[in-house]
């Protein structure tokens, strides 16, 4: 499972929890300018735009699990077991495989629109990386820095682009789904409810939070969708970038799944590896991880992005404490 949102704070941060039993020994991976991009069925791209996210590199081809390009388009993929369906190529299609699409949607759009236009023609093809890295059931959130967003899923009655007034995604079920659910959550509110249920009784408040008493809290999708919506909704902004991102981190923290507590297979633990966030409009990569609480940085205008080479940082999973005696 895993989450990923947009938030606004003057500017727009984009990033996601990835939420696994196992690393894939992902790092910080940004994708130049003028490094070429090869894809199975489309031409390949000498020139794009620039990319920086989380990525494994196998065959110098960067398998990206999100992302974000210079001109503050972000994406991420996230599991969606069950109702994701791929196609083999078709003829007079855009045939991009489920493994290209980050890479060539951030490689090509300037915006959620463009996004829009460059998959209005596309099919999602079920070809795989390898034979060891065979195409894995996802769905998609695409969003911008002008706060625009939409989920893509490719299932069994074919590519949706739906738009996502949320500007969050979790797993399954299937996207309007997620959306209809959100109404058994009208009258949570951070503020205290009137009693309804029996006014004549004398129900006291003996607590903070009332509003949010019904708020699921569980590791399921259906519940981190409402939760993150929740937070996210009522996040404030702040004063500075500073304060912008720490509020990111704890919008996504929010859902986060701590270890011990989503069991997948006898003994093994599903927990959020990693979380990440960047600032749409200022191109800077920001990520923690499970082990690692501190916020690392990684700006991509400052590296050399004309050049052909993939440049990659290794993720920090070390704890540094802060000692003050
Ligand atoms: C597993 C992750 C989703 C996290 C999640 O939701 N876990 C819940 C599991 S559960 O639902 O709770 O059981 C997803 C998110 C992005 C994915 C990579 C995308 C690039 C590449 C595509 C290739 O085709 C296959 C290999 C590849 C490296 C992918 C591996 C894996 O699929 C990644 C990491």
């Amino acid at each position: 499972m895993c989450t990923s949102i947009i938030y606004t704070a003057g500017d727009k941060y984009f990033g996601r929890n990835l939420d696994l039993e196992v690393g894939f020994g992902q790092k910080v991976v940004i994708t130049p300018h003028n490094m070429p991009l090869e894809f199975r069925e489309m031409p390949r791209l000498e020139h794009h735009y620039a990319i920086i996210g989380i990525s494994i590199v196998r065959d110098n081809y960067p398998l990206y699990f999100d992302g974000i390009n210079e001109k503050g388009v972000g994406m991420a993929g996230l599991n969606f077991d069950g109702p994701a369906h791929y196609f083999p190529a078709q003829k007079g299609k855009d045939n991009i495989a489920a493994f290209e699409i980050i890479p060539y949607i951030l490689a090509n759009a300037a915006s959620v629109a463009e996004a829009k236009k460059l998959l209005a023609n596309a099919n999602i093809t079920n070809a795989n990386f390898s034979d060891k890295l065979p195409a894995s059931p996802l769905h998609w959130l695409i969003a911008d820095k002008t706060g625009a967003s939409v989920t893509v899923e490719s299932t069994i009655k074919g590519l949706n682009v739906y738009d996502n007034p949320v500007g969050a995604l979790t797993n399954n079920p299937e996207f309007p789904r997620q959306l209809v659910n959100l109404s058994n959550y009208r009258s949570i509110s951070p503020a205290t409810p009137k009693n309804t249920i029996a006014p004549e009784l004398n129900l006291p408040v003996y607590s903070r939070g009332f509003g949010s008493h019904f708020l699921p809290g569980g590791m399921d999708s259906e519940s981190r969708f409402v939760k993150v919506t929740f937070t996210k909704m009522h996040a404030p902004a702040g004063n500075s970038e500073v304060e912008n991102i720490t509020n990111y981190f704890h919008i996504l923290q929010s859902v986060e799944q701590q270890k011990g507590l989503d069991e997948v297979a006898p003994d093994t633990f599903e927990y959020t590896i990693y979380s990440d966030g960047s600032n749409l409009s200022k191109g800077i990569f920001y990520y923690k991880t499970y082990d690692n609480s501190q916020i690392n940085a990684v700006d991509m205008h400052k590296e050399d992005l004309e050049s052909t080479e993939l440049i990659t940082y290794p993720v920090q999973n070390e704890q540094v404490i802060n000692q003050q005696n």
